[in-house]
Order: structure tokens, then C-alpha cells, then sequence
């Protein structure tokens, strides 16, 4: 199949360099900064299990011209939210009508706005669990476990991509599939605000307490307002919050999967917020805030983290910092 990536980072290029490892004509579009490294040498994909390949950039189409987006059966969109409605103008002016576009992106607006942006398409929501730091030039690292999930639909898209090394599901409940991911992104903030990375962050109570605090929040959200919502973790949505305010020694054992992580892994959002790029706070908070308000659920976590990352904060904060500043039932 011919694939673009449109929009070339972690998840892209990880996603892109399996793809294309395993015969698919793979596309990459991106930024400079991110394509010369592989022109130069080659795209390298490890992952926490001891995968290594290396894909020679002559296996690649490396391409800045959004033109590029012409040549594709199907695109996978993986930009960060803010740059989603670009990329769909840029996807309704060069993508054939006819190729499908699966958004692999955090947060529940990236495949409303691209729907909006191209009518009459074949528009799909996916959710990615597991997580992809860069680790070195050219070099992409999956840090964590899980299967890709997209919305199921017309050309058995799920089983055409799926791979062993990066399985593609399909279902027919990709929305309670993105709200699960989402009350997990939750933590993408506090992750970022921390300073730490994932692994330390979780063998840390008092982290893991507000993790708890803010995730149940999110959850009561969700149910008053009648969203459905499916667990992406081996955990219960509604258990995971009990699991996390465990003592550490119980919490390693019963939640040993959750800290098969890299020791170096950090969310997505503390490498935005570390180069100073514009986060993905108002797709993720965001949106148990708007709905809080609309259900008359309190928000007070996600509206201090949520603040916190608006006004420019960087951190490194602790857990006692962030609930000091909390108004309500949270603080
Ligand atoms: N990283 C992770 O572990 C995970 C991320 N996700 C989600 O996946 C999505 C992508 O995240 P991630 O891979 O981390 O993002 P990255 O920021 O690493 O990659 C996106 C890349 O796309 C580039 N880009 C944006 N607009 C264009 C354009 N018009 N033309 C060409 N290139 C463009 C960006 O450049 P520039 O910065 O210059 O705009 C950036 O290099 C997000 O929604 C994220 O929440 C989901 C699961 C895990
Ligand atoms: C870490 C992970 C997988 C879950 O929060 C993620 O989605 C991200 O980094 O954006």
C-alpha cells in the first residue's frame, strides 16, 4: 500500500519506518529538521523489546512538498493537534479523494476537524497507546506496549496495515476508545510539569495520587455526561485510580505492565513543553473542562494543570506545588 505520513515526528516516523520495513511504499512528510538526518544516514526504529531496523532512506519517500500527499492509497495524519487543520486543508487541496485518513492522534477533536475539512471522505479516528521518544538522529524509540486501534469501516484497513511488530485493530467503538485515551493523556501534563521521566513519576506516590485524583475526576466527567468510555490499558478504566494510589510496593506488583517503560520515557507534551511548541493541553484538559462545565461537574485538577500549562509554567513542580494551588474539592 501507499502510505503518507503526513506529518513527520515520533509517532510518524516509528509508525512510517515499521511500515515501510515490513514492503509498504512509505512516505514521510515533514520538516527539514526532522528528514535530513535520515537523507544523510538511515531511519532507525528500536522499541523496548530489543527491536532494531534500519531502514535505508532510498526505502523512503522523504518529502517537505505537501504535494507529496498525491501519491497516497492512504494517509495517516500525525501532527499534533494545533497543526491538524493545516494539514487537512493540505490533504482536501493534494490527497485523492479516494484515499481514507486515519487521524493517529491523542485527543477528540484532530478527527473532527479533519472531517469537517473533507467532506464526503473516508475520515477515521485511531488511538495509539504506546508512547515514541526520539533517540538520536534519525532515530525513533517505542517506549511502550500496545495495539493501534482505529475506527473500522470499508477495505479491511486494519488488517492491511497490521504487522506483527505493530498491530492495527479495527472497532466499531472508537469513541469510548479515544475518551479511555484521553483520561490517560491526562497525566501527558502532569508528566511534563514533573520533570521526571514516566517510570520515575509512577514509582512516586504522591504522583501517582494526583495522577489518581485527576483521572477520577475526568472519569465522573464522563459519566454525567453520557460518554462511553473504554479502557486502552490490561486495567478497568474506573479501577485505574484505585491501582495508582497503592502503596509503591503493591502498586509494582499489581501494576507491573505499567512500568514496563523505557527508563527514559516521557509524554509527548514534556517534549513540547521543553522546546517551547505549543501543547495539546486544550485537546486533553481541555475538554473534561468543557464538559465539566456543561454537566456541572467540578473540574479543579484539570483546570489548575490546565492553567498552569496555559500561563507559560515549565516546572519542574511537585505534586504538593500543583494541589496548592487548587480551588474546591480537589485541593
Ligand atoms: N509521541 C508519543 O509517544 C505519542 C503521541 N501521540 C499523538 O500523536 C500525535 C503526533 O505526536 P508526535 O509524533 O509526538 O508529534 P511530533 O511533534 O513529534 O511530530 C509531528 C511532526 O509533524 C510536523 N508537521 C506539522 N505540520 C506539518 C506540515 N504541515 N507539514 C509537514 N510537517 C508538519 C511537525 O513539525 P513542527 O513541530 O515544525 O510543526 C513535527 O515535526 C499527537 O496528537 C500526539 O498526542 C499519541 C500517542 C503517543
Ligand atoms: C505517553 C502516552 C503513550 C500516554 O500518555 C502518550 O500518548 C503520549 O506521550 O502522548
Amino acid at each position: 500500500m501507499k502510505l503518507v505520513i503526513a506529518g513527520a515526528g515520533s509517532i510518524g516516523c516509528y509508525c512510517g519506518g515499521v511500515l515501510a520495513d515490513a514492503g509498504h511504499e512509505v512516505t514521510l512528510l515533514g520538516r527539514a529538521r526532522v528528514l535530513d538526518p535520515m537523507r544523510q544516514n538511515v531511519l532507525t526504529v528500536t522499541d523496548y523489546s530489543g527491536m532494531r531496523k534500519t531502514i535505508p532512506a532510498d526505502r523512503l519517500t522523504l518529502s517537505e512538498d505537501p504535494a507529496c500527499l498525491s501519491n497516497a492509497d492512504l494517509v495517516l495524519v500525525a501532527v499534533k493537534t494545533g497543526a491538524t487543520a493545516e494539514m487537512a486543508r493540505l490533504i482536501a487541496a493534494h490527497a485523492p479523494a479516494a484515499a481514507p485518513v486515519i487521524s493517529w492522534q491523542n485527543g477528540m477533536e484532530n478527527a473532527r476537524t479533519l472531517r469537517t475539512a473533507l467532506p464526503g471522505r473516508d475520515v477515521r479516528a485511531g488511538m495509539v497507546p504506546f508512547n515514541v521518544v526520539p533517540a538520536g538522529p534519525a532515530t525513533w524509540h517505542r517506549a511502550t506496549s500496545g495495539d493501534i486501534v482505529i475506527q473500522s469501516g470499508p477495505g479491511a484497513l486494519a488488517r492491511r496495515l497490521s504487522l506483527p511488530d505493530l498491530p492495527v485493530t479495527e472497532t466499531d467503538g472508537i469513541e469510548a476508545v479515544q475518551w479511555g485515551k484521553l483520561v490517560i493523556n491526562l497525566n501527558n501534563a502532569l508528566n511534563a510539569l514533573s520533570g521526571l521521566t514516566l517510570r520515575d513519576q509512577l514509582l512516586n506516590r504522591d504522583w501517582r495520587r494526583l495522577m489518581a485524583d485527576q483521572m477520577a475526576e475526568a472519569l465522573a466527567v464522563l459519566a454525567a455526561s453520557g460518554r462511553p468510555v473504554a479502557s486502552t490499558t490490561p486495567l478497568p478504566a474506573w479501577m485505574t485510580p484505585h491501582i495508582l494510589r497503592l502503596p509503591t510496593p503493591l502498586f509494582s506488583r499489581i501494576a507491573a505492565r505499567m512500568l514496563t517503560i523505557d527508563p527514559a520515557a516521557r509524554t509527548s507534551m514534556a517534549y513540547d513543553l521543553d522546546a517551547g511548541r505549543p501543547t495539546e493541553i486544550d485537546s486533553l484538559q481541555g475538554e473534561i473542562i468543557r464538559l465539566g462545565r456543561e454537566t456541572g461537574t467540578p473540574t479543579p485538577i484539570c483546570d489548575r494543570v490546565a492553567a498552569l500549562i496555559t500561563q507559560g509554567e515549565t516546572g519542574p513542580l511537585s505534586p504538593d506545588q500543583i494541589r496548592a494551588g487548587l480551588h474546591g474539592p480537589g485541593g
